[in-house]
């Protein structure tokens, strides 16, 4: 196993697996890489980053995008991927495309499932992504609720005076359908940065309320020291990470982008080039890259210095498109 310069062990990598999507959510960070990339990593290419990474001691593969159904050949990347033999192998997901899809990923070794769901209000949901597609999200975490995943769990990024008054809405459906609930602090990154000042809830209330109904349960020890609370019975997960010290502390993975480079840190470079050994399947220098890339890695919020979101860029908005 790696351990980095701050005693942080890599222990899982987030995998881009496109830069696409059918939503246009207020908020997308776009896990950190570019929208529009000139190249994109083959289902075997990153079978091949999975296979190394598994010999540095990586076992657990989270599927990330842009939307990742939208890739047509999204089930034999789960297939490569599975074939390493990870400990954890899940997806985060918008959802719309669970129907097509679910059976068929469960099949080929996905464990669990995260789908992403700001709202229970149809016109919210839409205002939020963009799109009309409650119902069929709906529809879809019914359905792939009943196909037998080791873990569904809804992501909710909370939005100030969007749907903060929705959480035990949100408790009760998670309930009745024994679902997991993520709250999510909304981060200033992609097009979250320029709605931060509107939309940022610091979840302070939201705490205050889980305190208040619900329990404790502890800290997931895996993944940024994630506090884990119990309301009626449904667990509900809270990923505070703006200028949270403790979050970036318990910080366990890198980024491979659907472009091949290794990223350290969501919020920032260093990334480091995967691109050349991947091409050449050159096992060795895959290693040597990904224990570089580990050297590199730093927390973006350290106790005592003020938050730092790495470099500072100008964005244009002509018509649709960001510059
Ligand atoms: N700042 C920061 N945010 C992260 C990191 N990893 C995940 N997130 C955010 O956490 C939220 C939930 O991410 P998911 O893709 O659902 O995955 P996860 O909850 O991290 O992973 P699991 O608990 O294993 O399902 C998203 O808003 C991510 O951007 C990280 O390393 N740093
Ligand atoms: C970038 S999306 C990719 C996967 C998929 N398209 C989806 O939305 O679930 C991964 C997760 O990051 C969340 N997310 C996106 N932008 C965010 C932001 N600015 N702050 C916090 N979370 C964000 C999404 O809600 C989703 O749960
Ligand atoms: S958050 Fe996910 S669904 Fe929304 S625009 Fe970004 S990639 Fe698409
Ligand atoms: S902000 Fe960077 S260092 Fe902090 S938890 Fe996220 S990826 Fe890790």
């Amino acid at each position: 196993m790696l351990i980095d310069n701050y005693g942080r062990p890599w222990l899982k990598l987030r995998i881009v697996v496109n830069s696409v999507c059918n939503y246009r959510c207020l908020f997308c960070h776009f896990e950190g890489q570019g929208k529009f990339l000139s190249r994109e990593l083959s289902a075997e290419d990153i079978g091949f980053v999975a296979l190394v990474a598994k010999d540095l001691g990586v076992d657990d593969f989270k599927i990330t995008g842009g939307e990742p159904l939208l890739r047509r050949d999204i089930v034999k990347v789960v297939d490569e991927i599975n074939k390493v033999g990870p400990k954890d192998l899940s997806m985060t997901t918008n959802g719309y495309f669970l129907d097509v899809y679910a059976e068929d990923l469960l099949n080929h070794g996905l464990s669990r499932l995260n789908i992403s769901l700001h709202s229970l209000d149809k016109g919210r949901y839409r205002f939020i992504t963009g799109v009309d597609a409650l119902d069929k999200v709906l529809e879809n975490i019914d359905y792939v609720n009943r196909l037998g995943f080791k873990q569904v769990k809804i992501n909710v990024v909370v939005l100030r005076g969007l749907n903060t008054d929705e959480i035990p809405m949100m408790i009760r459906f998670a309930a009745k359908y024994g679902l997991v609930l993520q709250l999510i602090e909304l981060m200033p990154m992609g097009e979250g940065f320029p709605v931060f000042a509107r939309y940022y809830d610091d979840l302070s209330d939201v705490i205050n309320w889980l305190n208040k109904h619900g329990k404790l349960l502890g800290t997931r020890k895996d993944l940024h020291n994630r506090p884990i609370y119990e309301v009626d019975g449904v667990k509900v997960e809270i990923v505070k990470n703006y200028n949270n010290p403790s979050f970036c502390a318990g910080c366990t993975t890198m980024r491979l982008t659907s472009d091949g480079r290794l990223k350290t840190c969501l919020y920032k470079e260093p990334a480091v080039d995967l691109w050349p050994y991947i091409g050449t399947r050159d096992r060795e220098g895959l290693m040597k890259a990904m224990i570089y890339a580990n050297s590199l890695r730093k927390p973006n919020f350290i106790e005592g210095a003020s938050g730092n979101l790495g470099k500072i860029r100008i964005r244009v908005r002509i018509g649709d498109l960001t510059y």
